[in-house]
């Protein structure tokens, strides 16, 4: 048998399968998704097999066998080993770099592999009878533990058999991993066999001795295996007395792993289904019937904050568990808090794996170890949990479709939405996204429209240029043609547009601060806003206040009329540089000098903003002697458990205010909060990124999201610099259609996604005019190969509804050096299929004698979220 290998050298090169050859002692352990360590010129380096076949287009003599495999059960799925593939060829990476993203840290740590014999199946001897194969379990015992490799080397013949009796528990297998993670054990109590025994020891048991008789009861009541320290917590007895049972032979005490559940101590009580409201049965409906009919549909549930997603989502996935499927739901790092957790956890109980970042990396293996031992059917997580390596998924829930952070911003470059349509496709698997201010892209792909992107004459085009690509597939796993991209399917718009209840969406005023300024009011705070608090703190009532602080604050902004610096060319806010004191556009390179006065009111108010959440922090002490604030933001929350405690001790009334940044605006659901401030609506909207607009309209709806969702009536205050704004203007009067209306039409205008797609480039090296002559080589080069495919137009918006692509720059990076290296990029706009991609992947190709000789670097960013 032959394996086809993708070897641990990240480079375009290797970006390709090998061929080694399976030695027959491995040939049971070997399957597709394992890792495993080959032969790589002169070291043995870690890979993955892809493809198993019975014949190689090489000469098999010429092959090198494969030296041994890492795990005993492959980490990876066939289906995530094709999904690795996929990726690599939508987001121009690494085939490996895909794969490793798919394997959990703690698998990647260095472990060896221990073999023992499972002692209780011992007593049963009908499982051992072949006399060569009672030599193996002689051989094990002898040692006491073998280490796997020189068991298969000791007995190349049985290695089948070996499997087998590992997976059927004769044998036992235990590894310990170095430096990093081990299993954790625990001693455990176990009742005789049969129970009934017990009766017998009860009544040996000295008069005395009347705790060792309550140890006995529990049991008889209990007749499960339990952990000693709960045993001792439960009925309050020592360790002695159960050590005393034991010794006697009466109970057993064994040290058993247990799987580190990081939610052990919290109790979350059980929930059952609300009946459902009629716009929840509404949407529910066809997403349940696409469950029951194992049909691939895409849904994006657009829902008002607190119109009741979640309780859809739980019955959504109820249906899948009630159909013995698998759900996924990713939510975003920031807003998976206890809360999140509590509503799943205590809908499935044990059902659910939970895996985010905050979890010490053994506690992550654990969670993903309860995954692929098929303990857990219910997995919430982040971004990576979409590889969860579930084999019979039903249901993946998308929560806050919108955010960003579901796009890797490292390589591989994926995003969790597209990854999640894909891996649904693949076990005919309805994908539900759910926001209350659903991203444009998703929402211009519930419309009805021709479907342009991948046509026929696309596919064909497609086709030909695979066929010539420089990363053949080889051999009869990958024998048949790749079938040409299925022309997208619409996403079907389910609408929720009545919070529960009817509680009413709260109303949300909107405060100019250039009047605050005329008239002479210099604080962060406007009187509105300032005397809102003050009733608060009189009501007893709680406020959150948001500082977006993530973006920027390099834009230019005129104080006085709200002015903002924009490029001629893009319709962007420009970003000041200080090196330089020059203003530039990142998208198109423009650049002029730094203004000291207003251009539109000559007006010397003339900043570049910014201000802290610290110091939003002080003048609210001084502001208001006496007042509790709890702030939230990178910096109070990087420890771990260090989120949860501020949210605790704020839903517990320790504070009046919760100030912090955006993670204060998702899924937060307390009852006594009655007022949302907004302290500069503007940090999002003047970013230099075509998305400021939805940003902004998308944040504001969140947090405003905030205020009222129980009993007492919420009020929402705005203070901004630009009221007229549409996207501020929109998120006061809860408009999400006339939201979407103007910023699709500002999107078409300019010729941005949603209308097209982009790929980043970006070019790295340490000396600039190396790197400009590299640019604007690679730059000639794209634009060469557009011109050959007859793709190449020079402004997108001239192709109309055809396909097209369009290269833009070379510019300087917007931040132009990063460790010493110098940073320039190319951006390439296009409409059309697959075939750009691969077309930008060839031109990047023909720069890795460049990358590797001479130390340039690029790097390659399809669909980018952030453009900064
Ligand atoms: N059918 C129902 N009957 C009664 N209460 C419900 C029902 N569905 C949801 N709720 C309650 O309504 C509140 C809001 O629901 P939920 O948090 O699911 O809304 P959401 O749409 O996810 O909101 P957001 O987008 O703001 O996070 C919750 O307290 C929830 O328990
Ligand atoms: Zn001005
Ligand atoms: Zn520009």
């Amino acid at each position: 048998m032959f394996a086809k290998v993708i070897v641990d050298v990240p480079a375009k090169q290797t970006n390709r399968p090998f061929d080694y050859t399976v030695p027959d002692s491995l040939s049971p352990w070997i399957e597709v998704g394992s890792r495993v360590g080959v032969p790589f010129g002169p070291r043995i380096l870690q890979g993955f097999v892809v493809g198993l076949s019975d014949r190689t287009d090489l000469s098999p003599k010429k092959l090198k066998p494969v030296d041994h495999v890492m795990d005993l059960y492959p980490p990876l799925t066939p289906e995530l080993v094709e999904l690795a593939h996929w990726m690599s060829r939508t987001y121009l990476c690494h085939e490996l770099s895909a794969l490793q993203a798919m394997v959990p840290a703690a698998l990647k740590a260095k472990y060896e592999r221990y073999i023992t014999v499972n002692e209780e199946e011992d007593a049963n001897p009908w499982h051992v009878t072949v006399s060569g194969q009672d030599e193996i379990v002689r051989y094990i015992k002898e040692k006491g533990s073998v280490p796997l490799d020189s068991l298969l080397q000791r007995f190349p013949q049985e290695s089948m058999w070996i499997k087998e009796q590992i997976r059927s528990g004769v044998l036992n297998e235990s590894q310990t991993i170095k430096n990093r993670v081990s299993k954790k054990k625990a001693l455990t109590l176990f009742p005789p066999e049969p129970v009934s025994q017990l009766e017998v020891y009860r009544e040996l048991v000295p008069p005395n001795a009347k705790r060792q008789r309550e140890v006995l009861d529990f049991l008889l009541q209990n007749p499960e295996p339990i952990r000693l320290t709960e045993v001792m917590l439960k009925l309050n007895v020592g360790a002695g007395t159960v050590k005393g049972l034991a010794d006697k032979g009466w109970v057993e005490l064994k040290e058993v792993e247990v799987l580190r559940d990081p939610y052990a101590q919290r109790n979350f009580p059980r929930t059952s289904p609300l009946p459902l409201t009629e716009e929840q049965k509404r949407v529910f409906e066809p997403v349940r019937q696409a469950v029951i009919d194992s049909k691939h549909e895409v849904f994006l549930l657009h829902g008002v904050t607190g119109s009741g997603k979640t309780e859809v989502y739980l019955q959504a996935i109820q249906q899948c568990l009630d159909l013995g499927k698998e759900a996924i739901v990713l939510v975003p790092e920031i807003a998976l808090t206890p809360q999140m957790v509590e509503r799943f956890k205590g809908r499935f109980g044990d059902e659910v794996a939970v895996l985010h970042s905050r979890l010490s990396t053994g506690e992550r293996f654990d969670e993903w170890r309860k995954i692929s031992m098929k303990q857990v059917r219910v997995v919430i997580g982040a971004r990576s949990a979409i590889f969860a390596p579930f084999t019979k998924l039903g249901l993946i829930i998308i929560d806050e479709e919108h955010e960003s952070s579901y796009k890797q911003e490292e390589s591989p470059k994926y995003h969790a939405r597209e990854v999640a349509i894909e891996r649904a496709k693949a076990h005919g698997a309805s994908v539900l996204l759910g926001s209350a201010t659903p991203s444009l892209e998703s929402f211009y792909r519930t419309l009805e429209k021709e479907p342009v992107a991948a046509g026929a004459s696309a596919a064909s085009r497609f086709a030909s240029s695979w066929a010539s690509s420089p990363v053949p597939r080889q051999g009869s796993f990958f024998e048949e043609e790749e079938p040409p991209p299925e022309p997208e399917k619409p996403f079907t718009l389910l609408t929720m547009r009545q919070r529960v209840q009817n509680r009413p969406l709260p109303p949300v005023r909107i405060v100019d601060m250039r009047d605050e300024l005329k008239d002479g009011n210099r604080s962060m705070f406007s009187r509105p806003l300032h005397a809102a608090i003050a009733e608060r703190l009189r009501r007893k009532e709680q406020s959150v206040l948001l500082l977006n602080r993530r973006g920027y604050s390099t834009f230019v902004m005129c104080r006085t009329c709200g002015y903002t610096l924009q490029c001629p060319h893009c319709d962007i806010a420009l970003t000041y540089h200080q090196s330089t004191r020059m203003v530039r556009c990142h998208y198109c390179g423009h650049a002029e000098r730094q203004v000291t006065s207003c251009p539109s009111c000559d007006s010397d108010h003339i900043r570049y903003f910014g201000t802290g959440t610290q110091r939003v922090e002080e003048e609210l002490g001084k502001l208001f002697p006496g007042i509790r604030v709890i702030r939230m933001d990178v910096d109070t929350t990087s420890e771990k458990g260090s989120h949860e405690k501020w949210l605790t001790m704020f839903r517990e009334r320790k504070a009046d205010v919760l100030l912090g940044t955006q993670m204060v605006a998702k899924g937060l659901d307390f009852p006594d909060v009655t007022l949302v401030g907004v302290i500069a609506a503007d940090t999002v909207l003047n970013l230099p990124d075509f998305r400021a607009g939805e940003r902004t309209f998308q944040l504001l709806t969140q947090v405003a999201g905030r205020a009222g969702r129980h009993q007492l009536p919420g009020e929402v205050y705005v203070q901004t610099y630009t009221p007229e704004h549409y996207s501020i203007i929109n998120a006061a009067q809860h408009d999400y259609d006339g939201f979407i209306r103007t910023e699709l039409e500002t999107r078409l205008a300019c010729g941005y996604p949603p209308y097209c797609r982009l790929i980043l480039l970006t070019l790295s090296h340490e000396e600039i005019p190396f790197l400009v002559r590299a640019s604007e080589s690679l730059a000639k080069r794209l634009k060469d190969l557009a011109g050959q495919a007859g793709l190449l137009v020079s402004a997108l918006s001239e192709s109309g509804g055809a396909e097209g692509m369009e290269v833009l720059g070379p510019v300087a990076s917007p931040i132009p050096r990063i460790k010493d290296r110098y940073r320039f990029r190319c951006m390439v706009k296009y409409k059309g299929g697959r075939e750009v991609s691969e077309l930008v992947g060839k031109a990047v190709a023909a720069f890795d004698e460049m990358c590797r000789q001479e130390g340039l670097q690029i790097s390659v960013d399809v669909d980018p979220q952030l453009l900064m």
